[in-house]
């Protein structure tokens, strides 16, 4: 199968010398649901803002749907931008807005600019907005201000809005984060679900350990800008959870599912697994 999304070498330098991305170098492939996880500040947010070139890097290639996005510029980007949704931590809703016509607005890069700027979705946009937002139980919210909606709500509503841009690729950025657990647990079941059936790729940034196992069919863990694991959560042990957030690098391998997992020392620490846990962000 050809992968979607071929990255080769990714890096990124902020100002002089913070170097938030290393050589990164990975395959995604249509239908995989990734989970990156990995320490506060190892990069996660920059590998994913690096992909739509929210944040530029600094070297390295990013071939998405055969197209070298690294390289380009103006129309050509936006158009591939388009196939790329974006689920944000702080969901980006138009808070006076109501919740059918920010779910809308992802399809505002796909229609003329008369047409939105008069709210003339076409009618095949509004019946699958309508779908959409009852798929995600939010049929009796439809017509209700963004901002009278709790922070689970909004989330749905976003990812209502990123799926209605149709993309090939969904990013998310702790899309759980601000989120207590029974609503990022419905947040993220509901992601995995409606991004299973259309078969997207699914490229999610979390801390809680716990949902990565739970809903990737791939983890990529990163540790200071490198990748330090890569494979099926089912290879994914305590030891090297521990690992990725405290442990130190050793020369010791492990072979993955995906034929590329990265060992390291264990330190025999105990603790930081349960902070890990759903609802227990503190770092
Ligand atoms: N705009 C920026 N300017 C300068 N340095 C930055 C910028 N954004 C991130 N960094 C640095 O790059 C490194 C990686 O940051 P990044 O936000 O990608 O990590 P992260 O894994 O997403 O962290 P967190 O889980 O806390 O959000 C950190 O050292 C951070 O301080």
């Amino acid at each position: 199968m050809k992968p979607l999304l071929s990255i080769r070498n990714l890096g990124k330098i902020y100002g002089k010398d913070t170097r938030a991305l290393k050589g990164i170098s990975l395959d995604f492939y249509p239908g995989e649901f990734i989970v990156v996880i990995g320490p506060s500040g190892a990069g996660k947010s920059t590998f994913i803002r690096c992909i739509n070139r929210i944040v530029d890097p600094s070297e390295g290639a990013i071939i998405f749907d055969g197209q070298p996005l690294e390289k380009l510029t103006g129309r050509k980007l936006r158009k591939e931008r388009s196939k790329i949704g974006m689920i944000f931590q702080h969901y980006n809703l138009i808070g006076r807005t109501n919740v059918i016509k920010n779910v809308l607005h992802g399809q505002l890069s796909n229609i003329p600019l008369y047409r939105s700027l008069f709210g003339l979705y076409p009618y095949e946009d509004k019946k699958e907005a309508v779908e959409l937002l009852r798929k995600v139980g939010l049929q009796d919210q439809i017509y209700k201000r963004a901002d009278e909606l709790s922070g689970g709500q909004m989330q749905r509503v976003g990812i209502c809005r990123a799926i209605l841009q149709r993309p090939k690729l969904l990013l998310a950025d702790e899309p759980i984060a601000s989120l207590d657990p029974l609503s990022a647990n419905i947040v993220m079941q509901q992601l995995h679900t409606i991004s299973q059936e259309k078969r997207l790729t699914c490229i999610v940034n979390l801390h809680q350990v716990d949902y990565a196992k739970k809903f990737a069919t791939r983890i990529i863990g990163i540790k200071q800008g490198e990748v330090v694991f890569d494979g099926a959560p089912s290879h994914l042990t305590d030891e090297l959870i521990k690992d990725i957030y405290e442990g130190k690098e050793s020369q010791m391998k492990l072979q993955g599912e995906g034929g590329h997992v990265f060992g390291t020392e264990v330190e025999n620490q105990v603790g930081l697994i349960k902070k890990m846990a759903v609802g227990q962000n503190d770092e």
